[in-house]
């Protein structure tokens, strides 16, 4: 069983309790303790691959709250960084969070594959009050090379359900590179001490 561990992040009020109830129930709930921070677990199945997720979702992080965000960057195998489409403030914010998350994996993890990221406009259907242009989360989400989505979790189920099962797959396929990348440098390095040690020895044989 894989245990894939996802972190939503976002202003306050963009939605990522609704995105994330969404998935989890297929349903849409109007309000959520926002002074909490939260860690919901669900079994599913994937490409015929049983999963345990688990997704944390932290208290509001604002722009200037990088404390917060360490803690589920370090834990997390891939993000989902939301913002309201009829709110710009959320979506300078989402821009920080991407660079956030790519400065502090970039620290904790040298030369690796970058982490996968989702960037989900949410509140499509206000799009009436719409402040960011779909084309300007595009071009952010291209920027960090992360995938992207505009949503409605107050109307839509499906397109929140895809953008989870693609991140998710990433999520299996970074793992994967992750450990085959250990394997390979562990039965080098295994290589190498036995090399090290009978090394000269068999030359002489
Ligand atoms: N119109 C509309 N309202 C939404 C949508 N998603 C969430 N909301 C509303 O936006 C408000 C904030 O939603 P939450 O899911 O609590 O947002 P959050 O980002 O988790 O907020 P915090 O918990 O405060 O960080 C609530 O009143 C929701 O009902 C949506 O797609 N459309």
């Amino acid at each position: 069983m894989n245990d894939i561990k996802l972190a939503l992040l976002g202003s306050q009020g963009a939605g990522k309790s609704a995105v994330l109830v969404r998935f989890l129930t297929r349903r849409f709930i109007g309000e959520y303790a926002s002074n909490t921070n939260s860690l919901y677990h669900k079994r599913l199945s994937i490409d015929g691959r049983q999963l345990n997720l688990e997704v944390f979702d932290p208290c509001s992080q604002g722009s200037e709250a990088r404390c917060i965000l360490e803690e589920p960057v370090d834990w997390a195998d891939g993000f989902v960084v939301v913002y309201n489409i009829s709110d710009r403030t959320s979506f300078i914010n989402a821009k920080n969070i991407l660079r956030q998350i790519r400065e502090t994996r970039m620290e904790n993890c040298k030369g690796e594959m970058d982490v996968p990221v989702c960037l989900v406009g949410n509140k499509q259907d206000l799009c009436h009050a719409r402040q960011v242009r779909e084309d300007e989360g595009r071009g952010l989400a291209q920027e960090n090379r992360c995938n992207f989505q505009e949503v409605s979790a107050a109307e839509s189920y499906q397109d929140i359900a895809n953008l989870f099962t693609q991140l998710i797959r990433q999520v299996m396929e970074h793992l994967k590179y992750r450990a085959d990348k250990r394997r390979y440098s562990g039965s080098k390095s295994m290589a190498k001490l036995i090399n090290n040690v009978f090394g000269k020895r068999r030359k002489s044989v």
